[in-house]
């Protein structure tokens, strides 16, 4: 995983080719029943198609049980398996084993003990470090458009990959990335115009932003 953008939460023909066209690396279709970017297994199917070949399709879920899981990878094909819940290392691993697809793993970073959190999950394929949700009642545990302290990762190992996401929009994404290198980065709510829907101007600019500002950190 190398400089890599992903746009996430895509749930209509429309703008998942605007986020194709725009260049992303990764596209994430949501099966989060309360998310208002979740798509129906025959939606994802017809998304998914559309996708196959031009870049990896990452289906994102919540504490999923195998039958979800097994559901979502039959309609779906993902490349890879976003796990957003409270999943333990051993669930990774028995996800990875049981659908042989890689995994990536989802970390709410809000001070510098969260840190810790990354090691048990040496096992996943890749790490995801995103906000915590509010404590609002009805916040879902993403897609919040909420970004931690970004000079928490200061603390982090370098050798460690991650994806960073939470709150990551058009404006800011250079600078997070200039901050925080990583190897990827990841977004829903900032190229959006609304909840749910999503903007194809601003998936066209966010990938811009970060595709320069990745290669004026690779100097
Ligand atoms: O996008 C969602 O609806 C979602 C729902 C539940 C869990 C995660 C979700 N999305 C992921 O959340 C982060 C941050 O999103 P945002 O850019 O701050 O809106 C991102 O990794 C999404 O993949």
């Amino acid at each position: 995983m190398d400089n890599l953008v992903k746009i996430c939460g895509l749930s209509t023909p429309e703008t998942l080719d605007a986020a194709l066209s725009a260049g992303a690396d990764m596209v994430g279709f949501v099966r989060i029943p309360k998310s208002p970017r979740h798509v129906s297994l025959s939606l994802g199917h017809k998304l998914s198609l559309q996708a196959r070949g031009r870049t990896q399709r990452v289906v994102l879920l919540l504490d999923p049980s195998d039958e979800e899981l097994a559901q979502a990878v039959e309609a779906i094909n993902p490349d890879l398996i976003q796990l957003h819940g409270s999943e333990t290392p051993e669930r990774v691993a028995e996800i990875r084993s049981i659908f042989k697809r890689p995994v990536m793993k989802a970390l709410g970073i809000a001070e510098p003990s969260d840190l810790q959190a990354l090691s048990p999950y040496a096992g996943a394929d890749h790490i995801l470090l995103d906000a915590k949700p509010p404590r609002t009642a009805g916040a879902l545990p993403g897609g919040n458009g909420v970004s931690f302290d970004w000079q928490l990762l200061n603390g982090l190992d370098r050798k460690v990959s991650f994806m960073l996401s939470g709150g990551l929009n058009p404006d800011n994404v250079a600078e997070a990335i200039r901050l925080t290198k990583p190897q990827a980065v990841d977004v829903s709510s900032g190229v959006e115009s609304g909840p749910g829907l999503k903007d194809p101007a601003r998936i066209e600019a966010f990938i811009r932003a970060a595709r320069t500002a990745f290669a004026a950190a690779r100097h």
